[in-house]
């Protein structure tokens, strides 16, 4: 077992959930492969990934629908699962939400919130109105299924999952059934919801944007890893690597070989320190950290430390987005496009002639 450092007086800290060196194999491969995780009470952990990293099997292992090849499970401190004990699925307390979430039809909405509990009549009518009163659907305490649209239906499957007092929840895509307008403001009163529970919740989703929003914590998985973990922030701006900048943005990528630690660009020199000379660099920026200045009789801004070399281009393209401008620019040293953003309305013509800098506090240099 993993020793804490005990001082007098402080109590160490207990993670509600946490996960260590977990591996799942199938046909050999090893979809999860040594995934270890800490989820405190009232903490949001998302495991955000693409399609097929292993994050369902995860959250699987977790409810004890499957079974891990290695790797321990320890709620509130306890043993739950190793490759030698085991504790029932329906005895870990865990309370579970899926995209598929199907509420029984035959039973009423308070019949479904109160299908998991026990107690007294009384106690369980007060914990459903309770619940029901907290996702603003006290109203519909008598109605049923059928009656409720898909975004009140998802609010009563939360509600159901709630009700037993979970102290963990899994949630695996459970918003990506609902329409963009719903799904906002379900998300958000889902998330005020949990943390009022003070319920550990890991969260699973293939979007940025879901995990940016609800996440304390993101869990970067990548062919059945974990890459990166940390807090939206430090995850977004300290990426390990061009695939982690990549999976939240679209990336600019300049590839370089180093040469006394310096990789030589269209943008000036690049620090690439500690790396030996001769080796391939990616040096990778998101567009809306491309700064654009004007032509001014044939120059652009002045050189310096922080932003670099400007780089003389053409506008290919200018789009519209919405909340932000993308324009595509086609570069005079070597014809190639690079992307800038800018918010609102910037729509310059296509051929006109800009300067680009890329300022180096935004940039990333990962060897290839
Ligand atoms: N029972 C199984 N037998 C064989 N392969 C499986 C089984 N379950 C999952 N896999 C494989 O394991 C890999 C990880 O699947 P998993 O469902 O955990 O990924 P995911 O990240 O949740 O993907 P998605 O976002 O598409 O649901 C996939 O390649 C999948 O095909």
């Amino acid at each position: 077992m993993q020793s804490e450092i005990e001082q007098p007086g402080i109590t160490p800290a207990v993670p509600r959930l946490e996960i260590r060196n977990l591996v799942r194999r199938f046909q050999g491969r090893a979809v999860v492969d040594n995934v270890s995780l800490r989820i405190m009470p009232g903490q949001v952990t998302c495991l955000l990934g693409p399609s097929g990293c292993g994050k369902s099997t995860t959250l699987r292992m977790i409810a004890g629908v499957e079974m891990q090849d290695s790797g321990e499970i320890w709620v509130d401190g306890k043993l739950v699962c190793d490759t030698v004990f085991r504790v029932p699925p329906e005895r870990r307390e865990i309370g579970l939400m899926f995209q598929d979430f199907a509420l029984f039809p035959h039973l009423s909405v308070a019949g479904n919130v109160a299908f998991g509990l026990r107690g007294s009549k009384e106690e369980k009518r007060a914990r459903v109105a309770e619940l029901l009163d907290k996702v603003d659907l006290l109203q519909f305490i008598d109605g049923y299924p059928h009656q409720l649209s898909g975004g009140e239906q998802q609010r009563v499957a939360l509600a159901r999952a709630l009700a037993p007092r979970p102290r963990i929840m899994l949630m695996d895509e459970p918003f990506s059934g609902l329409d963009n307008r719903l799904r906002d403001g379900i998300r958000d009163e889902t998330l005020t919801l949990l943390k009022e529970e003070d319920t550990a919740v890991l969260l699973v989703t293939h979007e940025p944007d879901e995990a940016m929003r609800m996440a304390d914590e993101i869990a970067l998985m990548r062919d059945g890893r974990i890459v990166q973990q940390g807090a939206p922030y430090n995850v977004y701006t300290r990426p390990v690597d061009r695939a982690s900048v990549a999976f939240f943005s679209d990336a600019n990528v300049l590839r370089a070989t180093v040469s006394g630690a310096l990789a030589q660009t269209l943008f000036g020199q690049f620090l690439a320190p500690g790396v030996p000379d001769g080796t391939d660099v990616d040096i990778v920026f998101r567009p809306q950290h491309v700064r654009i200045d004007f032509d001014r009789a044939g120059n652009g801004p002045r050189p310096t430390p922080t932003d670099g070399v400007p780089a003389r281009a053409l506008v290919k393209r200018a789009r519209f987005m919405g909340h932000e401008s993308l324009v595509e620019f086609c570069m005079d040293f070597d014809g190639s496009v690079l992307k800038a953003t800018v918010p609102n309305v910037f729509l310059p013509a296509e051929g006109t002639v800009m300067w680009l800098t890329v300022p180096r506090s935004r940039c990333f240099v990962f060897p290839t």
